[in-house]
């Protein structure tokens, strides 16, 4: 039976599934971690590769890496990095995406262009933050990649010419998901120079081997994950990991103006308009730290509060916020009293973290041609009880739990099995999945919303206290 490895570099950990090929089915299962912290040196995630996927590399017939989006890992000539990579998650950018949104002619026009309304999270924005604060190491620049990029560059033996795929291009800033074709122009006026782009495979391209392994285009985790999960018409995937994400396969490109949602292809030829919060495990990781608990304490405690958590309310926006764009904020607790227990500050957590989700599934429905009418619940903190309860009241539509799985290392095998096997489409995989219990309807998900509404624009324009 032909065996493929799906490899997931996301940001705080690297997961290899070698996967059946016909089946779907993992034969096997590794994870390494990466460094904490939102620049990291990308070498870092060559050796996490190395622990997770090494081992299992040479069984496999074909491979393929998804990876966080939008990192910026800069290379020298001789290929090795000039600077951390900048994360998603660092928002140093923030003034450099300002400047460049409009430089474009504004919000608008920037999703005009790029699919999306830059945010710090996005690839150029890093470049032209670089430009104005590491000169000197844009200076010995010679090329730029993403992290799937990188990994799979250095698995095909660091060929001249690098790879990438539409869907993770589609988060740089210098790509036109109409038209699929870099914008190198973008590129230069943000970084004040030219900078060597890696070719965009075909989806299913054999773009290289590693001994006899084909090794396949890969793309961002989030494509991935809806590889893995097969997104059909109205599945949102809703993943919480480090990354709270909604996203939905479209036939179409989108450009919201709002800047709500992304506008990315996806790793088939299609569309994943996509909302992603910079804040949303590490939610209920702050919870339980402050807590003095574990997970399941955490989830023990928010359950045995009430809906609404006696007027404790989190707006989780901890680390700055992208989804609505609150660069510099942090978070705000409201409603404490001296009655206030342990388990409604827990609940407030898993509440905060579940609305925020419900706002970037409302953004989603506000796009006319993605209204979601089920929910996929996938990410590390999927795993939690109180978040599984929670769930469909706070969030609003049906939601279901897919076997627990990786769904973007999945995603990634499923993409390797489809270049292995030269087919017009990804082999057919189950995904098997469990519906949540909807609790009876009753007020208090309107409630809730309400009052997260009403503080979540009280706090508009408030900032980090230095
Ligand atoms: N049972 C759980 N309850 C809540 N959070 C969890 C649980 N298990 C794992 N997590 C959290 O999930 C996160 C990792 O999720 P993952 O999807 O692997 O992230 P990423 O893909 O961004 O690296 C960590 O912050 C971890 O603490
Ligand atoms: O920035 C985005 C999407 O635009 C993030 O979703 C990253 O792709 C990182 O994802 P995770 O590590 O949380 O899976």
């Amino acid at each position: 039976m032909p065996l493929v490895l799906g490899v997931d570099s996301s940001t705080q950990s690297t997961k290899a599934l070698l996967v059946d090929a016909d089946s779907g089915a993992v034969v096997e299962q590794r994870t390494a971690r990466h460094p904490d912290g939102t620049a990291v040196d990308p070498r870092r995630w060559l050796e996490a590769f190395e622990e997770a996927a090494g081992p299992l590399l040479d069984r496999a017939d074909a491979v393929a890496v998804g990876g966080q989006q939008h990192g910026s890992v800069v290379l020298d000539a001789a290929g090795e990095p000039v600077h951390d990579a900048l994360l998603w998650n660092d928002m140093r950018s923030a003034g450099a995406a300002a400047d460049l949104v409009e430089e474009l002619g504004g919000p608008q026009a920037s999703a005009d262009l790029t699919g999306s309304v830059l945010n710090a999270s996005i690839t150029v924005t890093k470049l032209r933050w670089m430009r104005d604060h590491a000169a000197d190491a844009l200076g010995r620049a010679h090329r730029v990649l993403l992290p799937h990029d990188y990994l799979t560059w250095h698995l095909a033996g660091r060929p001249e010419e690098a790879t990438t795929d539409r869907g993770d291009a589609s988060g740089t800033g210098y790509f036109s998901p109409h038209t699929d074709d870099w914008m190198p122009d973008l590129l230069e006026r943000a970084a004040g120079r030219p900078l060597v782009l890696p070719r965009v495979a075909e989806p299913a391209e054999v773009v290289g081997h590693h001994g006899r392994t084909v090794i396949a285009p890969g793309t961002g985790d989030n494509m991935a994950a809806a590889l893995g999960l097969g997104l059909g018409p109205g599945d949102a995937g809703v993943s919480i990991g480090t990354s709270g994400v909604v996203s939905m396969v479209a036939t179409g490109p989108s450009a919201d103006g709002t800047g709500m949602v992304a506008g990315f292809a996806d790793a088939t030829g299609r569309f994943l308009p996509l909302a992603c919060t910079v804040n949303a495990a590490r939610i209920l990781d702050l919870g339980a730290r402050l807590l003095g608990v574990d997970h399941d304490g955490l989830a023990e405690l928010a359950l045995a509060s009430v809906p609404g958590a006696h007027g404790l309310t989190l707006l989780p926006y901890l680390d700055g916020e992208r989804t609505p764009a609150r660069p510099d904020a942090a978070g705000t607790l409201h409603g404490l009293t001296s009655a206030t227990t342990r388990e409604d500050l827990a609940r407030a957590h898993v509440e905060g973290l579940l609305l925020s989700l419900a706002d970037a599934l409302a953004a989603m429905d506000a796009m006319s041609d993605a209204s979601p009418t089920r929910a996929l619940l996938i990410g590390g903190a999927a795993r939690n009880p109180a978040v599984r309860a929670l769930a469909p009241a706070v969030l609003g539509v049906p939601v279901a739990l897919p076997h627990p799985g990786e769904y973007v290392a999945l995603g990634a095998a499923r993409q390797a099995a489809w270049t292995l096997l030269g087919s017009e489409a990804p082999p057919d995989w189950p995904v098997p999945a469990t519906e949540l219990d909807a609790p009876e309807a009753g007020p208090d998900a309107g409630e809730l919303r309400a009052a997260y509404a009403g503080l979540r624009e009280r706090t508009a324009g408030w900032s980090t206290p230095s």
